[in-house]
């Protein structure tokens, strides 16, 4: 039997690359080689998580961008903004391919990066390089691509329940209003005032509004999928749960249509992508049917009143909005069958 392919997770304490792990466990073709860590290296992975314990008995790796490229041929970098910019570039060099889960090389010019981000952006050269990986739409570029800049979890729920009617011209693209929830792993393991426990707990909490660094990113390919420049206003929410993103997205048609033809639409769109699912009419998904599990589900509701529509796209956001995806692409990027690895039914209730 051929060797696995060796894999190395920068940032593999948070809780992206420990997502990581637990997916590339089952992984058929690709195993983890070694997993990093700028503050606790030469420490067992299982200290800081015992649901480890037994399993990962690997000591953590220094981030040593020579040392990682004699362990790995695919290195996955879960780490916060500002992280990938600088590291990226010294392991492709080393001919390795990348995989950045951070949102350093999803804006097109630095200058959006250091706008949105607050930081200084990476070397314009990377960022031409690198491929989108929402493969539902870019799949193309992503297998022949070396360098990933995986979509952030907002843009994945989002840009998935709106692009198929945007690029039919179903929607005027002007009028969109993105309304998101997103459960609280959203925001990382770190401790913050704004996410512990009485903070957050029977607590419903709208925040950076028309600030969220996600903004750029939905904009960039919207406007992609309408030929022309849009703006667009997205609210995120911080809702008392662990895992889910809710997006549910308002737009004025452009010609009267039925829940039905959108339902038709939406899955000739996606007909053989795995991971999209469309719901019948007047059955909208929650973010408990997806928990868990790679799937974006998408539900859809046609208002003759008023003239609008409202998308309802659901996912979770370790999964389909970072480590999932992240396997995905990786899937794509090597040529395997893209839910090699990925093929578990959401966790319920
Ligand atoms: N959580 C989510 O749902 C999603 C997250 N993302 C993005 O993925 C990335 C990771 O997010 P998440 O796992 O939630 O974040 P966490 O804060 O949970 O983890 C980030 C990890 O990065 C490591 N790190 C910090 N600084 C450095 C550094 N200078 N060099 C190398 N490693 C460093 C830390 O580990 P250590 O101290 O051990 O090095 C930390 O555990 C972020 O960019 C995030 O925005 C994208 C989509 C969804
Ligand atoms: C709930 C929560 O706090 N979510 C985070 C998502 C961060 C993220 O994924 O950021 P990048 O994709 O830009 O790296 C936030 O809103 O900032």
């Amino acid at each position: 039997m051929e060797s696995k392919v060796r894999v190395a997770i920068v940032g593999s304490t948070g809780y992206g690359g420990v997502e990581l792990i637990r997916l590339l466990q089952a992984h058929p073709y690709a195993e983890v080689s070694s997993v990093i860590s700028s503050s606790s290296a030469g420490e067992p992975i299982a200290s800081g998580y015992p649901h480890l314990s037994e399993i990962r008995r690997d000591l953590l790796d220094d981030v040593d961008p020579a040392a990682i490229g004699a362990k790995a041929d695919v290195v996955f970098l879960a780490t916060p903004a500002g992280v990938a910019s600088k590291l990226a570039p010294q392991l492709l060099e080393q001919g390795l391919k990348v995989i950045d889960l951070s949102g350093d090389f999803r804006l097109p010019q630095s200058g959006l990066y250091e706008q949105w981000y607050g930081k200084p952006a990476g070397d314009p050269a990377y960022l031409e390089q690198a491929v989108y990986g929402l493969s539902e739409i870019y799949g193309d570029q992503v297998k022949d691509a070396a360098f990933i800049s995986n979509p952030g979890c907002y843009p994945t729920a989002t840009l998935l329940g709106l692009l198929p009617a945007i690029k039919a011209g179903w929607i005027d693209p002007d009028t969109i209003i993105i309304d998101a929830k997103s459960g609280v792993s959203g925001a990382g393991r770190g401790a913050s005032l704004g996410t512990h426990y009485s903070e957050l707990n029977e607590s419903l909490k709208a925040y950076k509004l028309n600030k969220h660094q996600h903004t750029p990113e939905i904009e960039r390919f919207v406007s992609d999928a309408a030929g022309r420049e849009v703006i667009t206003t997205f609210t995120p929410h911080l809702v008392p749960m662990s895992r889910g993103i809710m997006s549910t997205m308002y737009a004025k048609l452009t010609k009267e249509r039925s829940d039905e033809e959108f339902v038709e639409l939406y899955r000739e769109f996606y007909r053989g992508r795995p991971f999209v699912r469309i719901r019948p009419v007047g059955v909208w998904p929650a973010t408990k049917e997806v928990s868990g599990s790679n799937y974006c589900d998408i539900g859809f509701a046609v208002d003759k009143r008023t003239g609008r529509v409202t998308f309802v796209s659901v996912i979770d956001n370790l999964v389909k909005g970072a480590a999932g995806q992240a396997i995905q692409n990786l899937n794509l990027m090597m040529g395997w069958e893209e839910s090699a690895g990925l093929q578990f039914i959401p966790m319920y209730p």
